[in-house]
């Protein structure tokens, strides 16, 4: 479905018509960034940039407001909706995006200001959900590479249960899945409507005070930086304000900024807004965490840990400091001789439940938190070296594996499939941090490691191993030497 435009000269008027104020800034062309708020005038602090009406916060709240007035979208909610705040918005405005591409105006959906909104929206974001699939090759190697495939995979199954559960309202069929070009042609939701809306949200919503998760029209045009000069909040009216930082003045003409988060990793924010911010201070990057293959407790770990096992490590430039934390690689180190055990007990209403042991303790409630329950075993910093060998190896794998794709000069650029340059850069930027992350937090994890190797603990514990390995190595050659006799 191609998505419906306004150009940008006619938001003033729709603002006016709405009841948006902004009297000091208008929206303009940013080069690189789209859409941006520039400062209009001699900017007053404690003077709202931007007062926006509740009435126009799109959240869950509105949505099922907007039910109330519509029976037709209703019994769409009510057949799709209600999963998360998320989804309910993502439906309301696909409908408003189907709605404003219809030639004839259909019998369904109560005229609101969205409909005219989403036609001042970007016809794509650079999220990497929304790029080709040769540009999402270029995120091999990357943190985002498997995040990317999970989430394309979750969003095809979101859409596919949306269309399953409406295809039971034979007026919503019509509407959003017609069958012939007569009833409306191209203007069909589809999976990349689906999409693009899904990328619409992330690089838009915001957290407000009052309102929780929000879409906020003009609020949402404003771009981001680091050294942000504003900030948005909610008044006593629960109008959505946009306010001047008290310590920051903005010049007529200068650009308007607001932070999407200081402390995002690089990763996040390609994966949410499309972009990387060269100026951010400090780099993280989770991965994902698999058990060992010959673990006979794997599966019993995974089903009681509950939460996706994975690594989050973590460099603040600034202050050099490094960090790393893994509560799954400290229980995938742990097993049964270190006093690690799974029970299946029944509860009181005769269900069954997995509960974790360790030492005669019910830690289930506690599976996380390892890292402190070692702390009773006979050489807890053995099991500390497992636990940071085990990470230092899952970060060298993926150190290899992003250097093996740094060159991605084999992809097509241009033609059918276009590999877009801004892509390009990215997934180059996002690699490189990345790669130098990792190799930061290798080297300090090879650092505590040669400190765990030299524990008199564990200097003890592995010869007592080894004397007990060559005790057994001499048994075998007895044992051999009486075979050949
Ligand atoms: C909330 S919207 C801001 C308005 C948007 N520029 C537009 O054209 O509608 C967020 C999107 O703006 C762009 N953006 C915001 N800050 C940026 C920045 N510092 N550098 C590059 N792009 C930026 C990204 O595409 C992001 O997904």
């Amino acid at each position: 479905m191609a998505q419906p435009g306004l150009p940008i000269e006619a938001l003033p008027a729709w603002a006016l018509l709405n009841g948006i104020a902004f009297p000091h800034v208008k929206v303009s062309n940013i080069e690189g960034k789209g859409f941006g708020v520039v400062s209009d005038g001699e900017l007053k602090p404690e003077v709202p940039l931007m007062t926006v009406p509740n009435n126009l916060i799109l959240n869950a709240q509105a949505v099922d407001e907007y039910a109330k007035e519509d029976k037709n979208f209703k019994e769409l909610l009510d057949a799709v909706g209600h999963h998360s705040a998320r989804r309910d918005i993502l439906l309301f405005l696909l409908v408003q995006l189907v709605l404003a591409s219809k030639k004839h105006q259909a019998p369904v959906g109560v005229s609101n200001p969205w409909k005219e909104y989403i036609k001042f929206l970007p016809k794509t974001v650079l999220v990497p959900t929304l790029w080709t699939e040769d540009e999402r090759l270029l995120l091999r190697g990357t943190s985002l590479e498997s995040a990317v495939n999970a989430k394309m995979t979750a969003l095809t199954a979101e859409f596919d249960a949306v269309r399953e559960a409406a295809s039971s309202l034979p007026s919503w069929n019509d509407v959003l899945w017609p069958y012939n070009e007569e009833q409306g042609g191209n203007s069909s939701a589809s999976l990349c409507s689906w999409i693009l809306l899904d990328g619409l949200y992330r690089s838009r919503v915001l957290e407000l005070p009052k309102s929780g998760e929000s879409m906020v029209p003009c609020i949402d045009m404003i771009n981001h930086s680091t050294s942000a000069s504003a900030y948005y909040d909610e008044n006593t009216m629960d109008e959505v304000i946009l306010l001047p930082r008290p310590d920051i003045k903005i010049l007529s003409g200068e650009e308007v900024t607001i932070s999407y988060g200081d402390a995002k990793p690089a990763a996040e924010m390609l994966f949410s807004y499309g972009f990387i911010d060269p100026e951010a201070t400090v780099e993280s990057l989770v991965l994902p965490l698999e058990p060992f293959e010959d673990d006979p407790l794997a599966k019993a770990k995974l089903f009681a840990f509950k939460d996706l096992p994975k690594v989050h490590v973590a460099h603040d430039k600034g202050g050099s400091a490094v960090s790393w934390k893994s509560p799954f690689a400290y229980l995938m180190c742990v097993n049964e001789e270190d006093g690690l055990e799974f029970r299946v007990l029944q509860d009181s209403e005769g269900g069954r439940q997995l509960r974790v042991f360790w030492r005669e303790e019910d830690v289930t409630d506690r599976i996380e938190d390892f890292e402190t329950l070692i702390q009773n075993h006979e050489v807890p910093t053995l099991i500390k070296l497992r636990v940071v060998t085990v990470v230092q190896e899952r970060l060298q794998e993926q150190l290899e594996r992003a250097q093996s794709f740094a060159d991605t000069s084999s992809l097509p650029i241009g033609g059918v499939d276009l590999v877009r340059d801004e892509c390009r850069q990215a997934a180059s930027l996002l690699r490189s941090i990345e790669i130098g992350l990792l190799e930061v937090v290798i080297e300090d994890l090879e650092k505590e490691r040669r400190v765990l190797l030299a524990d008199a603990n564990v200097v003890a514990y592995l010869g007592s191993m080894e004397t007990a390995e060559s005790d057994l190595v001499g048994e075998e050659a007895s044992n051999e030497a009486e075979d050949f006799s």
